[in-house]
């Protein structure tokens, strides 16, 4: 179903939101409840406001309780997170043949595998920048947690056993030449490994402080927009630090802070590259007063084109 696109990106005149109510990728309930926090927070009101149409909204009917208890593996819930993927994937796809600009509202962080397997089945050769405290790097081999959302980089890129070819729909795997981290700051050992041997890029927070967020964007366009149709966003909300986004379910200290985060996403929109985007993690049962999920509708504004003047 390759309906091949070369994805401009410019002025997001159409954005369909996807939410995704899901939790089971992370072993932690909560993020399930993201997508209506974010939406409460004034998500809709914000894109309204601005000179952009929201085409739809959508939410995926995803398995919340889970049915795979019978079958005990190290991976917790996998049949549930396919079958979540399947379904994501399939409102991903059919917004970005539509010429809408998904906006995936998580969820978990494994939902990105349901937005991937949706995107490639449009566009050939997709780049993918993964805002992250952690590399989402793990393999069945490596994970400490058996947790997928932080296998579902591994995923993307066919690392693991579990593919992003196995998804139906999917197109072709993730180019790891094609993918970015930014922000990661607690990576395991088998995460490491694997990023030393197959050379992915990473920009951690320690890039960040040696040559600043603005280097470290324009760096991150041009890797993952280099001959790709498009570049997706993923946005782990635990890129930033807990002080400014403290409903997250896995909080590490020493991430971005708030204008360091804006003006990533600002950069990002400029660049007319960002064809979809996914917010993830945001669990509003950690989070005091809804401030995570506000400052996710503000940054999505501004990847969207939200400007100060
Ligand atoms: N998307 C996330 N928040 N991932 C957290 C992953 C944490 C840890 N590296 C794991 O594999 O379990
Ligand atoms: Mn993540
Ligand atoms: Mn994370």
């Amino acid at each position: 179903m390759n309906s091949q696109k070369q994805g401009s990106g410019s002025e997001h005149k159409k954005v369909r939101l996807i939410s995704v109510p899901f939790w089971l990728g992370s072993g932690r309930a909560g993020t399930e409840l993201g997508p209506e926090s974010i939406i409460k927070a004034g998500l809709v009101r914000k894109i309204r406001s601005m000179d952009i149409h929201l085409e739809s909204e959508h939410e995926v009917d995803c398995p919340i309780k889970p049915f795979s208890q019978g079958t005990p593996s190290k991976i917790k819930y996998l049949p549930e997170v396919m079958e979540m993927s399947g379904l994501v994937g399939e409102q991903v796809y059919r917004a970005a043949i539509n010429d809408s600009f998904p906006l995936i509202l998580g969820g978990d962080h494994s939902v990105a595998i349901g937005s991937l397997a949706g995107l490639t089945g449009h566009y050939n050769n997709l780049g993918v920048i993964w805002f992250d405290a952690h590399g989402d790097l793990n393999t069945e081999e490596t994970t400490p947690s058996g947790n997928l959302h932080g296998m579902a980089l591994a995923v993307a890129i066919g690392k693991s056993n579990f593919k992003l070819t196995d998804i139906p729909g999917a197109g072709s795997l993730i180019k790891k030449e094609n993918i970015v981290i930014v922000g990661a700051r607690d990576l395991d050992p088998g995460e490491r490994e694997l990023i030393r041997s197959e050379g992915i890029t990473v920009f951690s927070m320690h890039e960040i402080d040696r040559m600043g967020i603005e280097t470290v964007v324009k760096k991150a366009i041009e890797i993952a927009g280099n001959g790709t149709d498009g570049i997706h966003l993923s946005f782990d909300m635990d890129c930033l630090d807990p002080q400014e986004a403290a409903g997250v379910g896995t909080p590490v200290p020493g991430g971005l802070n708030y204008r360091e985060a804006h003006f990533a996403l600002e950069l990002l929109s400029e660049s007319q590259r960002v064809t979809s985007m996914d917010i993830v993690e945001v669990n509003p049962l950690l989070d005091y007063d809804r401030r995570t999920a506000r400052l996710a509708v503000e940054l999505a504004s501004s990847l969207l084109g939200k400007r100060i003047l």
